[in-house]
């Protein structure tokens, strides 16, 4: 299976995200404070930093679950002002409904998406094929291994084809093997759904595979330590060259600030 993206990435598919001067919080303390980022159309950048600085805020400011403060959060130059189905989550927990079926669980989600009742059925098997569970689509959740309820959420994810997927830390609970499988899912599965990706994590190596840029957010209310241009994104020949290893050092530096 091919990491690279092998479609050109499409602006009228994708969909571009500026973050200008946000400001978020809840209650009375303020978690983000004057951050600016732009996500062009097709990019995947990647928020990292220390824990309970903001990552999973930030997304959901951009998905619309949470209104910012100050600033403005656009899409395609709208203001974000609410969720929409063009922008969908995908979460590291289970969101996977229990009591629906594998098949289920992808019809709800192309249903939400807004594909016609005629399309969903063939749609949900092509994706129960993409993810590799063939034969598994009268499965309940809980009779799959963690791995695979994760390939069926990123399934869920990006059926019906979002514009925009926000991803917080999905394969965060996985086995390291089982985790590199769904790296390599994922941008095979992005290269046939082309979509801009905002991806947290914590994982350096995953960041630097699956991003062309990577984001090391500061402590509450601190500035943004590090905006890393990756220069070769999702080439595996670069893993472990020097320069990779360089920019790995200069996130792993912004990370321990
Ligand atoms: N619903 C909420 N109500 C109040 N405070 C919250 C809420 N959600 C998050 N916070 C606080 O906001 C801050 C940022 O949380 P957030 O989950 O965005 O951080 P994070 O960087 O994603 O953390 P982690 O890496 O540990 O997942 C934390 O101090 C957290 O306690």
């Amino acid at each position: 299976m091919s990491t690279a993206r092998t479609v050109p990435l499409d602006p009228a598919t994708a969909m571009r995200l500026d973050l200008e001067d946000i400001r978020i919080g809840y209650g009375d303390s303020t978690v983000i404070d004057g951050l600016d980022l732009v996500v062009g159309a097709g990019e995947i950048v990647v928020l990292t930093g220390p824990s309970g600085c903001g990552k999973s805020t930030v997304l959901r400011a951009i998905a619309g679950l949470l209104p910012v403060r100050g600033g403005r959060v656009l899409a395609d130059g709208d203001p974000v002002v609410t969720t929409s189905r063009d922008r969908a989550m995908v979460f590291q927990e289970d969101a996977l409904h229990p009591w629906r079926t594998v098949r289920k669980n992808i019809l709800l989600a192309l249903a939400l998406r807004g594909v016609p009742r005629q399309q969903r059925r063939e749609h949900a098997e092509q994706w129960i094929a993409e993810i590799g569970l063939d034969g598994f689509g009268d499965y309940l959740p809980k009779s799959l291994s963690g791995g695979m309820r994760q390939r069926v959420q990123l399934a869920r994810g990006l059926a019906g084809s979002p514009r925009a997927v926000l991803m917080d830390e999905p394969f965060g609970a996985l086995d390291a093997q089982t985790r590199t499988s769904m790296q390599e899912l994922l941008l095979h599965t992005l290269a046939g759904h082309p979509s801009t990706v905002v991806f947290v994590t914590h994982d350096v190596d995953e960041a630097l595979l699956l991003g062309d840029r990577v984001v090391v957010l500061g402590r509450a209310g601190e500035p943004v330590r590090a905006v890393v241009d990756i220069p070769h994104p999702r080439d595996p020949r670069r893993r472990g060259d020097d320069a990779t290893l360089r920019l790995r050092r200069t996130i792993l530096d912004a990370l321990e600030k």
